[in-house]
């Protein structure tokens, strides 16, 4: 079984700007597939590469084991990719768009399909609307159908819930699931890192056109097995514990634990010199600041 996606040392270069730093990686068929990184890390450009819109100036790309470039149509047949802009012609209404979408792809007898996708969507009643006259929302929902008509193995999604709203971005991560438990391979890039960590199961990033990260999701929260917990005490901390404080806010004396097992030592420290705890909070480590520390180069 070939990779979904295969990306071997791909660089690319716009004027002085190295957008791609030879970046390789690879994602299996069935993933849930996150790629995450700053405004200009260059995740764009590694997607439209993989959709054969622009070519790389070294390295190859490869969608379910077909070459994007020597094997163009076999790879881009296997490939739905949803764009970041919204980019459609006004004027045809959304079932005309699907069917022309589909007829780019040799399809012409499509409306099964076309009809379920408008259905699970919640495009059914919009099917004979203009696109001109949907809300933002609606066009988004358009893109995600466009992007599936040839019922493509692997489908990236580029920022696909930037500006849509929390109702639609929920059911759109319903359907992009149900997708992925359909065995398709999903592949999206997002700023929404709440959503790459509760659907992905494997994490890339990229920072200045260089992977800086490829873990699974759960490795990548235990580089983040670090905590911060913010003590009120009713005196003042022992000297011992001086060396584990990183800061005052508040009446608050924060300290930083290698891990969380690391508390009750702690506690047992200011028990001895009876300092009184009069409050305790745990502050949680969520992806976004592994992913934060990770972007300001600690790690990267
Ligand atoms: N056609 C182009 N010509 C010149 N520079 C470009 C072109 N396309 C992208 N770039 C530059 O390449 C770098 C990577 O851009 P890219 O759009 O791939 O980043 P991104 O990770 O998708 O960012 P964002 O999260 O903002 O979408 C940026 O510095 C961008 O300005």
């Amino acid at each position: 079984m070939p990779s979904a996606i295969e990306i071997q040392a791909v660089s690319k270069r716009y004027g002085a700007l190295q957008a791609l730093d030879d970046v390789s990686f690879r994602v299996e068929a069935g993933e849930f597939f996150a790629l995450l990184g700053p405004n200009g890390a260059g995740k764009t450009t590694l997607i439209s590469a993989m959709a054969g819109l622009s070519r790389p100036d070294s390295g190859s790309i490869s969608i379910m084991g077909h070459d994007v470039v020597r094997d163009f149509r076999a790879a881009r047949m296997s490939l739905g990719v949803v764009p970041q802009e919204l980019v459609f012609d006004p004027f045809l209404s959304v079932r005309e768009t699907l069917r022309f979408q589909s007829g780019y792809f040799g399809l012409t007898r499509n409306d099964d399909w076309i009809d379920e996708l408008l259905f699970k969507l919640g495009l059914a009643d919009k099917a004979n609307v203009n696109l001109r006259a949907l809300s933002g929302g609606m066009k988004r929902r358009v893109m995600v159908a466009q992007a599936l008509v040839h019922r493509p193995p692997v489908m990236v999604l580029d920022e696909p819930t930037a500006g849509v709203d929390v109702e639609l971005r929920q059911s759109l991560w319903a359907f992009v699931k149900e997708l992925n438990e359909a065995g398709h391979t999903i592949v999206l890039t997002t700023h929404y890192l709440e959503e790459a960590e509760t659907l992905c199961n494997r994490i890339a990033m990229l920072k200045r056109g260089k992977l800086v990260a490829l873990e699974s999701k759960d490795k990548l929260l235990q580089h983040g097995k670090e905590r911060e917990v913010a003590f009120k005490l009713a005196a003042p901390l022992p000297d011992s514990l001086l060396p584990s404080k990183v800061r005052e806010e508040d009446g608050r004396i924060v300290l930083k634990l290698a891990d969380l097992s690391q508390l009750e030592g702690v506690l047992a420290t200011l028990r001895e010199a009876d300092v009184r705890v009069r409050e305790l909070n745990v502050v949680e480590v969520d992806l976004e600041s592994v992913f934060v520390n990770m972007m300001h180069g600690e790690r990267g």
